[in-house]
């Protein structure tokens, strides 16, 4: 930013915003808001962008947002649509700012927006579609080419401001930078052609023909909140600081500002600068700007009116520097964390460059609040550089546009959203309206008128007076025009002599000034070498605090690395106690299955050997049971030999039992069957259904639950033949046994033994068994 001279009306410049008071005094402008749409990458991709007319947009809640369905309208001083040229876009919003900028006054240029709505390629475009920058650039040199003044005349202080330099300083510097063309790649090289951009010849047409220009060109870039000079030759990139000059503008101090004497001198040194800008690779873009690039363009011009002796553009006492300057802005994008998914160092750099963007907007709102409410709330500049680097513009130093670059494809719907929100902020905020700037030279004073006409006390001007005449005729016969002739040369040599003197003089009066000057820069350079120190007394503290921190986390950190080895320890045991119970396990399960297998092998074994003796065993109580079978029969059959026919038994009268009677008068049947006591003359009971049976049962019989029971019509049951009277009753003719067991194959046998009682002589009764029947059950689930 220049420094206003005594001749430039004077501004109150506050801290704070500028008051309403001030912007009622002088004319107002607001910031003009323009809009531009970029192309949707993809035909078929749906836009949540309408535009209405030229000037005026809607913003449709696409139906997949969560917000609440609306429609927003927005108006601008212009809507740029996809299909707008660069050239279109230059035309209508940068022309204005260069016209201004060639009469000398102030502009800033600003894109806004999105991560990839198309800043850069608005502002820079690419070398077959030049953006701003480059047009710009073209348009001064294509209008003050024939206008220029001489290289390095005028010099920037490097304290915001210009100086006039002598032919002597002049000379010095062409001669250095002859010098240093075979170091130096900047200047004085063959230009690259693929470097450069279309030159549409555009020019400003109304250029003050009177007066002669000069341009300055410097790149800076804010990166994490810190000012850096891109055009800084220094192997590293070093922070700048901003400063205040004597009239409260903000400057990077420092920086590198060069002179230029073309668009592609212009061109070489942007690309310089564009080299070390730093970009990133994001989701969103490929080629992101990860900063907020600064491109000032300063024009000086003055007033040529007359030539000194060896032919310079003199610079008149009354005609300072005017110095202008056009600033050209590119935002980084503002982003969104979970559409970028940035991580690391992208996270870092988003998080600021959001956060700057905010501040930016906080300003705009303070700005605007301030104007409406007529309040004086302080606007937070300093809250970042960036708005603390453009803080003038905003108040009142030159004329502001901003671009708001626009992706409309729905899914920028969101962030497009918040950044018509700022646009609408930012085009009703006032500012005064530019005005012409004049250069206060810091070091030097410029040209001032002495008595004698092109004679000038700045170095850049000096003579030595009036021309000598080139030839002094004198003419002895007319001694009064040689007399004239003379006293000419007189005056003349006497002025140079004047002039002499006062030259011997200068270098006095200017090593005071200069001293002076020193003094001052010593001054600030003192204040300067003050905060440092301040700052570094607090860096210091915070590192020494770090320090602190370092040590306790070292202990801290020994002692967990203490704790873990002796955790590591103990694993290790306890994974080799695990591992031998994992061997003793795994031996029991082999012993197991081993034993399990002799088990098995001896329990088959046993099995067969179960068997074939159960075979065996049933095999011989078959043959027992076959042989008893065989006796009953036989006996059976004997009883039945012997018990008919009736006809005998009738003629053979019954005898009665008596036990008087020896044996060998007892029947011989009788004797036969073992009933050694039974009579040998006995009576067969009638089979008819008069029989009693005398049932002999055990306790609990298993109940049969079957149909086929012996039939016994008429029984007497008992469970044990305790007195001989149980079975000596006479009405008794029958007795039945029956026995219950379970045979070999677990199922339960019923036998039934029949048999008659008969009397026996001795008064007692014996039974003779003549039927036997089995009633054998047999499970019908039961597996065989
Ligand atoms: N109007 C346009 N016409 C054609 N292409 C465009 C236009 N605007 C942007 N693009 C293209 O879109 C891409 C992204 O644009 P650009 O790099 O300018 O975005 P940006 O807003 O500067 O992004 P960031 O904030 O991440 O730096 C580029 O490839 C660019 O060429």
């Amino acid at each position: 930013m220049n420094p206003v001279s005594k001749f430039t009306p004077k501004i109150r410049r506050e801290k704070t915003a500028l008051s309403n008071s001030d912007l009622s005094k002088k004319k107002q402008d607001t910031v003009q808001v323009f809009c531009r749409l970029r192309p949707l990458n993809d035909d078929e991709e749906s836009s949540c962008i309408k535009l209405l007319s030229p000037t005026v947009l809607s913003l449709t809640t696409p139906a997949q947002s969560r917000a609440i369905r609306k429609e927003i309208q927005c108006t601008f001083k212009h809507i740029f649509t996809g299909y707008a040229s660069q050239n279109e876009v230059f035309e209508h919003v940068a022309y204005p700012l260069l016209d201004n900028l060639l009469k000398g006054k102030n502009g800033l240029l600003f894109t806004y927006g999105v991560t990839g709505s198309g800043k850069t390629y608005t502002l820079t475009g690419n070398h077959a579609n030049p953006g701003i920058m480059p047009k710009c650039i073209h348009t001064i040199f294509n209008s003050i080419s024939e206008f220029q003044a001489p290289k390095y005349v005028i010099k920037p202080d490097r304290m915001n401001g210009f100086e006039i330099q002598s032919d002597g300083e002049v000379a010095q510097d062409k001669w250095n930078e002859l010098k240093s063309t075979s170091k130096t790649p900047l200047r004085n090289k063959k230009v690259n052609k693929d470097k450069t951009y279309i030159n549409d010849g555009i020019k400003i047409i109304d250029v003050n023909q009177n007066n002669l220009y000069s341009v300055f060109v410097s790149y800076n870039e804010i990166y994490n909140n810190i000012v850096y000079d891109l055009l800084d030759e220094s192997k590293t990139l070093e922070s700048k600081i901003l400063r205040e000059d004597s009239q409260k503008n903000m400057y990077v101090n420092g920086v590198v500002e060069t002179e230029v004497k073309s668009a592609e001198e212009a061109f070489e040194l942007f690309n310089i600068g564009q080299k070390r800008k730093r970009m990133g690779n994001t989701i969103l873009n490929s080629v992101s700007s990860r900063s907020h690039s600064i491109f000032n363009i300063r024009v000086v011009q003055f007033q040529q009116v007359a030539h000194n002796d060896e032919g310079h553009q003199m610079i008149p006492d009354t005609n300072l520097l005017k110095v202008a300057q056009l600033s050209l802005v590119d935002l980084a994008g503002s982003e969104r964390t979970n559409r970028t998914k940035n991580t690391g160092q992208l996270l870092k750099e988003a998080s600021q460059i959001n956060k700057s963007l905010m501040s930016l907007r906080t300003c705009l709102e303070v700005l605007r609040k301030n104007q409406m409410t007529n309040s004086n709330e302080p606007v937070p500049y300093r809250d970042s550089k960036l708005t603390l680097l453009l803080k003038n513009f905003f108040e009142g130093e030159g004329s502001v546009a901003m671009i708001v670059c626009v992706n409309p494809s729905v899914e920028d719907f969101e962030e497009n959203l918040q950044v018509m929100n700022f646009a609408e902020t930012t085009k009703n905020v006032q500012i005064a309206a530019s005005e012409s700037r004049y250069n206060t030279p810091h070091k030097k004073t410029i040209c001032k008128r002495t008595a004698t006409p092109n004679v000038c006390k700045s170095k850049g001007s000096f003579t030595f007076g009036p021309k000598l005449p080139k030839d002094i005729k004198i003419n002895f016969s007319n001694p009064e025009e040689s007399q004239i002739a003379l006293e000419n040369l007189a005056s003349i040599l006497k002025i140079r002599i004047q002039k002499t003197r006062d030259f011997s003089e200068q270098p006095e009066n200017n090593f005071r000034k200069r001293l002076i000057e020193v003094e001052k820069e010593n001054i600030l350079i003192n204040s300067d070498i003050k905060s440092v120190k301040t700052q570094l007394r607090k860096e210091k503290l915070k590192s020494t605090n770090v320090e602190a921190k370092l040590g306790d986390m070292e202990v801290y950190n020994r002692d967990l690395i203490g704790k873990n080895k002796e955790l590591q320890n103990e694993i290790m045991s306890l994974r080799n106690i695990i591992a031998e119970k994992d061997l003793k396990i795994n031996k029991n399960i082999v012993e197991k299955e081993k034993t399990e297998q002799k088990m098995a092998l001896r329990a088959e074994k046993m099995t067969h050997e179960l068997d074939a003796k159960l075979r065996r065993q049933r095999e011989h109580l078959q043959a027992a049971m076959k042989a008893k079978e065989n006796k009953i029969q036989k006996v059976r059959e004997i009883l039945d030999k012997e018990l008919t026919p009736p006809d005998i038994e009738e003629k053979e009268p019954l005898q009665e039992y008596d036990p008087q009677q020896t044996p060998k008068q007892q029947p011989q049947q009788a004797r036969r069957n073992g009933a050694a006591t039974t009579p040998a003359v006995r009576r067969r009971r009638s089979r008819s259904a008069g029989d009693v049976w005398l049932e002999h049962n055990s306790v609990k019989p298993v109940p049969l639950g079957t149909v086929l029971q012996p039939s016994m019509k008429k029984r007497k049951s008992v469970t044990k033949l305790s007195k001989a009277s149980d079975i000596t009753n006479p009405k008794q003719s029958k007795y039945c046994l029956i026995a219950q067991e379970q045979d070999l194959e677990g199922e339960l046998e019923t036998k039934v033994y029949k048999g008659d009682i008969l009397p026996t002589c001795g008064g007692g009764a014996q039974v003779i068994f003549n039927d036997v029947e089995k009633l054998r059950q047999e499970s019908p689930t039961a597996t065989k």
